[in-house]
């Protein structure tokens, strides 16, 4: 019986959560650090949950830890847990492989962005159910960009008003993430990064600054503060 959360809804959310967390210091990996007290991990699926469009989550979780993060979430949603890969891509490969064919929009949702809100999942998952093929979650660039050659030297500076410092969770129409995965022979940081290269239009919607990547030490100290935001 596929673990469902919602048979209405329309939405899988394919959760990354395999990496080392090599940023952040010495320690379990990183979806399995805590933050007040919980693993990151269960801070980003209980919010993925209580998104109404979503009907099945599937976690990507580190080969070594499966069975464990079955147990850890087995209390906080019914969830499908695969064994990532090595690369970020590679995990959100495994986990697309087992959504089931008739869902029809497919977000990728990262465990380290574990404190984005609900809304912006369903924000997203509406942007393609209004027909958007893949769509993005993007916030305005604070600082100003330079590009730099040898030895950090300045070549210029960037026009930081066309970049978007992009966040997850990242929603595709099924067959288009499906499609682009299976085409994709290099390395993608992000999956529009795929998507763009199947020649498939991407958009842009408002991104969340709850939806912090949890990367460095800082960013952990961080979210304990933004833990306490309504
Ligand atoms: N082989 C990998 C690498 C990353 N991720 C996931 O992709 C998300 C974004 O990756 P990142 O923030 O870079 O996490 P890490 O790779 O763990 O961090 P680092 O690069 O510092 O090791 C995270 O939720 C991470 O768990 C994954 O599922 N499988
Ligand atoms: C997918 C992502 O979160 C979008 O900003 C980012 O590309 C992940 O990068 P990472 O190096 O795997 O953290």
């Amino acid at each position: 019986m596929m673990a469902q959360l919602n048979g209405i809804g329309d939405v899988a959310v394919l959760v990354p959560a395999a990496g080392s967390g090599v940023r952040l210091g010495p320690g379990a990996p990183k979806a399995l650090r805590l933050l007040g007290g919980e693993p990151l991990l269960v801070h980003a699926v209980r919010r993925v949950a209580a998104a109404p469009s979503v009907r099945v989550i599937v976690v990507a979780a580190p080969a070594a830890e499966v069975e464990a993060v079955r147990e850890l979430l087995a209390a906080v949603a019914p969830v499908i847990v695969v064994a990532g890969g090595a690369e970020r891509q590679d995990s959100v490969a495994a986990a697309l492989a087992v959504v089931p064919a008739d869902v029809a929009i497919v977000l990728v949702h990262d465990a380290a962005r574990a404190l984005t809100p609900p809304e912006l999942v369903e924000s997203v998952a509406a942007a393609v159910r209004g027909g958007h093929p893949a769509v993005i979650p993007a916030l305005p660039v604070v600082d100003t960009i330079k590009e730099v050659g040898t030895g950090e030297t300045v070549l210029g500076t960037v026009d930081r008003s066309v970049l978007r410092s992009v966040q997850t969770p990242q929603g595709f129409r099924h067959d288009v993430l499906a499609a682009a995965h299976r085409a994709c022979l290099d390395a993608h940081t992000d999956d529009a990064g795929m998507v763009e290269k199947a020649g498939v239009p991407v958009v842009c919607v408002p991104g969340s600054e709850l939806a912090l990547k949890i990367t460095r030490p800082l960013d952990l100290i961080i979210a304990e503060a933004l833990l306490h935001v309504p």
